[in-house]
């Protein structure tokens, strides 16, 4: 970047059309860790970190397949506060609005502020423009190495060697070559329907982009509901990372995506499928330690404010159930047995 010259900095909600269409942008950062070491980035034990909010699914689902492969122990995470602010309060002129880290939630490897020093340190030069998590760092040569989290789920298996056997997928391809096909085509409706559909009707601007995407959040949850009332999985009778992709969004549904995302239907009320195989994979060992909906609620309810200008926090649709505060009540219901086993018992 020459000097006079200013990085245009942008968040999710300036990424919209002119016809109110929110319109996400592609990750800059698309490196991949081997455990051949034929790229720039060998697997290695305590080299990496993984940078992640508790709100956003896409970093989650990253923090999901670390703990089922069973790789807590080989790549450490930092998590950023809940509620994004602007990163350059001083200039008037960049009104850019982030992750921040604070003292109880510090950047403990580059002592960066906010997500968005992270990448600029990286990058004096100017190319990243949108600063997102999740962020797989390389600490030895101070480099991003992807901010893409359909790619490091693929990647987390080339640490196979250091996972801890116990865990439930250890040593598992969760993305495994005999199912490919079957996967992809689940991912394919899966992410512009589903888990970029809630953003789509919640970052809408118009009456027209809300109806066409909350539309398509439906009926990518009828599908679901029907594939999971005839099979154990979305992919098969195995499970795979389209169960993890699928999951990351139910999981925050009816608190969050149901009333601040403008989606409406309630999964535990009206799709009992797609309830019981959120409940089965939050369930599974470690996966819980992925899930703080308290933090998701607050970011998402604070830090859009342009769609729900004073911070007002819905009260939680589980509180109607339960003498339990939020959100004791939600993990109550969440955390009740599933019948998936039952259902459809695992051939052995
Ligand atoms: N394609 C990215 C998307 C990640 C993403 O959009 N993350 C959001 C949080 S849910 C973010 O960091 N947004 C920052 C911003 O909008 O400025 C991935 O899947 O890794």
């Amino acid at each position: 970047m020459t000097e006079g010259q200013k990085r245009k900095a942008v968040t999710a909600m300036d990424e919209m059309s002119k016809d109110g269409k929110f319109q996400r942008t592609e990750s800059q950062y698309r490196a991949w860790v081997k455990a051949d070491g034929s790229t720039d980035f060998p697997a290695e034990k305590d080299r990496y970190v993984i940078y992640y909010s508790w709100a956003c699914p896409w970093a989650c689902r990253t923090l999901a397949v670390r703990a089922l492969l069973g790789l807590q122990d080989v790549i450490e995470t930092i998590a950023v506060e809940p509620i994004m602010a602007r990163t350059k309060p001083d200039d008037p002129e960049d009104q850019h609005i982030g992750w921040w880290f604070s003292d109880k939630r510090p950047d403990t490897i580059n002592g960066c502020k906010h997500i968005r020093e992270l990448y600029e340190k990286v990058d004096p030069q100017g190319k990243t423009t949108k600063f997102t998590v999740p962020v797989l760092f390389d600490k030895k040569q101070n480099k991003i190495v992807s901010n893409e989290s359909s790619e490091i789920i693929r990647m987390l298996k080339e640490f196979n060697e250091f996972a801890d056997k116990s865990a439930p997928f250890a040593g598992v391809d969760l993305y495994p070559e005999d199912l490919k096909k079957e996967i992809d085509a689940v991912n394919e409706w899966v992410y512009p329907m589903y888990n970029n559909g809630v953003y789509r009707s919640g970052f809408a601007t118009s009456q027209e982009a809300y109806n066409e995407a909350v539309k398509e959040v439906w009926e990518a949850l009828d599908r679901a509901e029907k594939i999971l009332s005839e099979q154990r999985y979305l992919a098969g009778d195995r499970f795979t990372e389209a169960d993890v992709r699928f999951f990351v969004t139910s999981v925050r549904f009816d608190e969050i995506y149901a009333s601040h995302f403008k989606c409406t239907r309630r999964i535990s009320e009206s799709c009992p499928h797609v309830f019981e195989h959120l409940k089965e994979i939050l369930q599974m060992p470690g996966v819980r330690d992925t899930v703080d909906i308290d933090d998701a609620r607050t970011h998402y309810t604070c830090s859009h404010k342009k769609i729900n200008p004073f911070s007002i926090i819905p009260i939680s649709p589980f509180q109607a159930f339960s003498d339990k505060d939020f959100p004791e009540c939600w993990y109550e219901v969440h955390m009740k047995p599933h019948n998936r086993d039952e259902k459809f018992p695992v051939k052995k």
